[in-house]
């Protein structure tokens, strides 16, 4: 299966579409990409900086593509989807990103025939560093189910899971870049309170979030026992061990977790 036989479009170009965008050009640049949103001045922008094909009509962008992403807010997916019902015909994939809408509610606004995959990605797909998760639909055939894992693998890594848990990975890789954001400047906050400048603070603070996670992924080793390897008895990491669990910080990320996955639920319902 050669993805770069195939033609992408999106519907809606904002923050995500435009994060895949520039991912899967990154992996393969010679991909067709055709995108439409409501707002002309983002399309503007894309088609100058990518050389990508834009348009304001989502039956255009649907008309010229094979697989199709539908990157607009859950909150409008079902009144779009009543618009491109019958663009959408059977030889077409359909990939939602949307938060939280189950596979059902997206093939009930469509010909019974659609095939159509879910997938939560996440932000870093700029860098072709997402953590994606996809589920499939009732006439998503499993090679669909590849060319969906091989689009998301290109932009970082991707595994395939039980819809019921699509929640669970929203609140945990879909939203988490934002958990992990403010952990960076506020890490870089202390170092500056310290006296390192700040440019200087924010980039090791990332470097130390790469390289920690990078240590988990390769090494394959539980992160708790990566802990104990830089936490020195009587050291200076203890230290400051000790003060973040007096703060709860365990808690409070996994309580981070556990809301926003609420959130994906009832944005389903
Ligand atoms: N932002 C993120 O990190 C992530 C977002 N998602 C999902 O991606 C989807 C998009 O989210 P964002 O990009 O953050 O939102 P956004 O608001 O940045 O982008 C939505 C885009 O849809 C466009 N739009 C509105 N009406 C339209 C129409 N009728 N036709 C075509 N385009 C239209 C808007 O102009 C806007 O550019 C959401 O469903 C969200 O749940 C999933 C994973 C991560
Ligand atoms: O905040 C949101 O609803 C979207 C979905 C996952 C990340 N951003």
């Amino acid at each position: 299966m050669q993805l770069t036989d195939r033609k992408i479009g999106f519907i809606g170009t904002g923050k995500m579409g435009e994060s895949l965008i520039r991912g899967i050009l990154g992996a393969h640049s010679e991909i067709s990409i055709y995108a439409s949103d409501v707002y002309e001045p983002a399309l503007e922008r894309l088609n100058k900086e990518l050389g990508i094909n834009v348009s304001t009509e989502n039956a255009s962008t649907i008309m010229n593509s094979d697989i199709v992403v539908l990157a607009i807010k859950p909150q409008i997916l079902k009144d779009i989807l009543a618009q491109i019902k019958d663009d959408i015909t059977s030889d077409k994939l359909v990939i939602s990103i949307a938060a939280g809408v189950p596979v059902a509610a997206i093939e009930d606004e469509l010909n019974s025939d659609a095939r159509v995959i879910r997938v939560m990605p996440n932000i870093a797909a700029t860098v072709a560093e997402a953590a994606s998760a996809i589920c499939t639909g009732t006439n998503a055939t499993a090679e669909d189910a590849e060319v969906a894992l091989a689009i998301f693998r290109s932009l970082g890594s991707a595994i395939q899971i039980p819809e019921k848990l699509m929640d669970a990975v929203t609140g945990l890789s879909g939203s988490g870049p934002a958990y992990i954001f403010p952990v960076i400047e506020a890490m870089a906050d202390g170092a500056v309170h310290e006296g390192l400048d700040r440019a200087s603070a924010i980039t090791l603070a990332a470097q130390t979030v790469l390289g920690a996670a990078k240590m988990v992924l390769e090494t394959g080793m539980h992160p708790g026992e990566l802990k104990d390897m830089v936490t020195s008895p009587a050291g200076t990491t203890i230290r400051g061990i000790h003060t973040l669990e007096e703060s709860g910080v365990r808690a409070a990320f996994m309580n981070a977790v556990i809301a926003s996955s609420e959130r994906s639920k009832e944005l389903g319902k």
